[in-house]
């Protein structure tokens, strides 16, 4: 067996993000004992904690470490002392944008399960999303986010939505690609009813889907998409769409695994690849202990993936799975067992280790006891 050293740049963030990174790297830190790997970990400002430290939310030494790492892991960022201000001129989502951009990463992919193990506290009917199982490809360096923005001399503010043909085309081969080695569906989400950009997205998907014949690729309007998506999730495979659908689907469909602090990400281009949960740095629970850590553990699942070992990936997803079969869970999905973000991911790094059987270990949880690592 090989075993591979890592240097990967941990930027924790704001609000839960330290909290959900922490627990993140804990698993990390027992995959790398359990399977002899090295992993280094760097930690760097970004954010509005950067902007506190620094005046930016980017530094360029986080930047020089981003392009030097074999992968970063990101918790969030955003405060609202910002979201509060819309005239505040330097803000931490500029931060979290212009690395994306930086390091290339066009692609971001979100993964949308329902745990058969929580169906009954999703608030949606189990038997309309049982089984779920579709991946979300967010086009991430394009579009609306990126494009001129600015007011006017009459006071109109404009934000442009704009995308050439290649950035288009790059994330559809990858989607068509990921279709591939699944069920073999792609479904295309825009707005080609109204936006040029749209049309634009038709055309190129329409021009690349004859080198993937296997794979059946269908439309849908972004505002059907949004209802079919909670009505029906089960006839999704892969979704293709464009940046702001993408961020807004995307949240829409945590509804479906039960909670946003479930869905992970990974964010990948020509290099460098960027890990976060889909969640943002929930102010109201910072230090609090209540923010699920799951999604920011299986993104780290999905940078094991990225390094080539599979094994190791799925030892986290087997652990997450053994913490939602003991209902070792956060207060959003069950108030009656709430468990601490610190204990969640406990469990997990333990059962990462597969140091103790599930049952002596839940009761060492819930007595406060697991402090490993
Ligand atoms: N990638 C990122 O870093 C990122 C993503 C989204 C939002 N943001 C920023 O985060 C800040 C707050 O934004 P928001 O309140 O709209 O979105 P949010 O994702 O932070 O929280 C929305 C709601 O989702 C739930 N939630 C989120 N994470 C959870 C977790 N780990 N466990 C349990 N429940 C969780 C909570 O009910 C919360 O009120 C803003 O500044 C925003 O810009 C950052
Ligand atoms: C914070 C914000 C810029 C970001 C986005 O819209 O991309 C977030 O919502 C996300 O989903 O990662
Ligand atoms: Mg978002």
């Amino acid at each position: 067996m090989e075993f591979l050293s890592k240097r990967i740049v941990v930027l924790p963030g704001d609000g839960i993000g330290p909290e959900v990174c922490g627990e993140a790297v804990r698993v990390l830190k027992a995959v790398a004992e359990r399977f002899g790997h090295h992993f280094t970990f760097d930690y760097r400002l970004m954010g509005a904690c950067a902007i506190d430290a620094t005046g930016c939310p980017l530094p360029d030494a986080t930047l020089e470490a981003c392009h030097q790492a074999d992968a970063v892991l990101l918790g969030a960022i955003g405060d609202p002392k910002y979201d509060h201000d819309p005239t505040a001129k330097v803000r931490p989502e500029q931060g979290l944008l212009a690395l994306r951009k930086s390091l290339g990463l066009y692609a971001n992919i979100r993964p949308v399960t329902a745990y058969e193990q929580l169906l009954d506290f999703s608030p949606l009917r189990p038997d309309r999303i049982a089984g779920t199982d579709l991946l979300i490809f967010r086009e991430l360096t394009g579009g609306v986010y990126f494009g001129e923005k600015g007011r006017t001399a009459d006071g109109t503010a404009y934000d442009n939505c704009t995308y050439h043909p290649e950035e288009i085309e790059r994330i559809a081969h990858r989607a068509f690609r990921a279709a591939q080695g699944r069920r073999q569906k792609l479904t295309l989400v825009d707005k080609a009813n109204v936006l040029e950009t749209s049309r634009l997205w038709r055309e190129v998907i329409q021009s690349i889907a004859p080198e993937y014949p296997e794979v059946a690729v269908d439309y849908l309007f972004v505002d059907n998409a949004a209802m079919q998506l909670i009505l029906n999730p089960r006839q999704f495979d892969v979704i293709l769409t464009e940046n702001m659908f993408g961020d807004i689907l995307s949240d829409e469909a945590s509804v479906i695994a039960g909670s946003l602090g479930l869905l992970p990400s990974a964010s990948v281009g020509d290099g460098a690849a960027l890990f976060e949960p889909i969640h943002g740095s929930y102010p109201q629970a910072k230090g609090k202990g209540i923010a699920n850590p799951i999604a920011a553990i299986l993104s780290a699942a999905m940078m094991l993936d990225h390094f080539g070992l599979p094994e190791e990936a799925r030892a986290v997803r087997d652990a997450v799975e053994n913490a939602l079969n003991d209902q070792v869970l956060t207060p959003e999905l069950n108030n009656s067992t709430a468990y601490t973000t610190e204990q969640v991911g406990s469990f997990i790094a333990y059962g990462v280790l597969d140091l103790m059987e599930c049952h002596l270990h839940r009761s060492n949880v819930a007595c406060g006891k697991i402090t490993i690592i």
